[in-house]
Parts: structure tokens; sequence; C-alpha cells
């Protein structure tokens, strides 16, 4: 018999506020890999240009087609039984067809009707890429959109992380959460669950990781030539973390809570 290793979402038994945040710390780097990835081509405004992909006016624009066909396969291969994955486009999901895992049962089962991916999604094409791709277009559209897609994904289950965050947090300190929950009162939730240092320390690291997955590597040149130069803008990712990621994520959390007691 297959032993099967403990998955990486298996975290039903060691819940704590540090297992969870070491998770979030470890979904940065695909984060950054992600946008280095993306920042390889530039814009390539046709990728999101319906006019320019001329399939059934359903698919929308290239972007809309990669992601809704993509998501379709992997419901099929079980990808949304996952309570860690969230699909873009969930209408009309073709039905897993693998057998079903186990995933331990953490989250409140209203979990299942939380979910920001369209607000993830506006804020990733307005906000995010104008700040870290450069204007242009080389006509690589079907591996930009395939880099978009990788994008979406890991800040989609970065955010959505966000459910098992509050979950620990409900669970180390139920009595100042409940009566909160009860009123109910998101102002309070939010100040419950806001951790300043926190957000200063995850920002900081997410420049330094740019700075450091980004860089050039060469070997035999221990000059610093290269300083300054990255892939992706430290700054730029820094601050797109502090202003979109971590209040989605909060936004995630106080939704969840406010239905933990259903
Ligand atoms: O680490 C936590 O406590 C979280 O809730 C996550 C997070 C974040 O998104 O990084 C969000 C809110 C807190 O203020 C600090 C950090």
């Amino acid at each position: 018999e297959v032993e099967m290793v403990k998955a990486e979402s298996d975290v039903s038994d060691r819940l704590t506020l540090e297992s969870v945040r070491d998770s979030l710390i470890r979904q940065e780097d695909s984060i950054v890999f992600s946008l280095i990835e993306r920042a390889r081509f530039p814009l390539n405004a046709p990728t999101y240009d319906p006019s320019y992909f001329s399939m059934p006016s359903s698919y929308g624009s290239l972007v809309e087609l990669v992601v809704k066909q993509t998501e379709a396969v992997q419901a099929k291969a079980g990808r949304y039984e996952n309570p860690e994955e969230h699909p873009f486009f969930p209408d009309d999901l073709p039905p897993s067809q693998v057998p079903p895992h186990k995933y331990p049962r953490v989250l409140n089962p209203a979990a299942v009707f939380v979910n920001v991916n369209k607000k993830i999604w506006d804020v990733y094409f307005n906000k995010l890429l104008p700040l870290f791709v450069a204007p242009g277009d080389d006509g690589n559209y079907a591996s930009t959109a395939a880099r978009d897609l990788e994008c979406l994904q890991v800040l989609s289950r970065r955010i959505h992380y966000g459910k098992l965050v509050a979950e620990v947090k409900f669970r180390d300190e139920w009595k100042h959460y409940e009566p909160a929950i009860r009123a109910p009162d998101k102002k309070t939730l939010m100040d419950l669950l806001t951790a300043p240092a926190v957000e200063k320390a995850v920002k900081k690291r997410m420049a330094k990781k740019a700075r450091i997955f980004g860089q050039e590597v060469k070997v035999g040149d221990d000059s610093d030539k290269n300083k300054g130069t990255y892939k992706v803008d430290p700054a730029a990712v820094s601050r797109f973390y502090g202003d979109w990621v971590i209040p989605l994520t909060k936004d995630v959390e106080v939704q969840y809570l406010l239905h933990r007691l259903d």
C-alpha cells in the first residue's frame, strides 16, 4: 500500500498562526517568481482586447479564453475540490473526474461562498500590470496570457488563504471574536485581525525577495555593475502588496469570520 505523503495543504493537525504565516511566506516566493516571468513580456495589449480575438464572443479576450479553458481542464483534474483553490470563472465548470481526495475539514462550510476573484482580476489587470510590465507589444500573446493565469492563480491562493488565517485567529481568541461576529461588527473584526508590525515585515520581505530573486546572476563577475536593475521593480512589488494583496486578504478574513458561526 502506498503511504500518502502529507500534502502541503493538509493543515488540520498543525493549524497555528505560525504555520499559516509560514505558508504565506512561502507563497510570496511563488508570487515574486510569477511576476518575474510575466515581466519578461511587455504589456501586449491585444491579449486583453476582445476585438483581437475573434472566437465566439462568450470568451471575450484571449486571456479570458486561456483562463476559462484552463480552469475547465483543471476542474476535471480535481483542482477545485481543494478548499484552497478558487476559480475565476466558477459558472459552468465541469465536475471533477478524479476519485475524491479527503481534504481535512478545517474551515466552516460557509467558506465556499467567499470568493474575491472578481476583485483580484480587476486589480491585477488594472493596477498591477501597468506598474511592473514595460509598455509595448512583442506579439507573444499566448505566452503572455499563460503567465497572467499563473500570476492570478498564485495571488488568488494567497489572498484566499485569509480564510485559514482567520480560522486560526478565531480558534485562538474566540472570546474576542465571537461578540464582534454576532453583532456583526466589521470594524472591530478588522481591528482584531490586524497586526501592523507583521504587515510592515511582509512588505519589507517582498521588496527584498524581488531584489534577490530578480537580480542578474553572473559567474566570475563579483562587481556591482548590475546593482539597481531588477527583473521586477522591488518597490512596485512591495507597494502592490501593501495596497492590494494584504487588504484583500483582510477582506477575505472578515468575510469568512462573519459566517464563522453560521
Ligand atoms: O499574518 C496575519 O496575521 C494575517 O492576518 C495576514 C496579513 C497579511 O495579509 O499579510 C493580514 C493582516 C495582518 O494585519 C497581517 C498580515
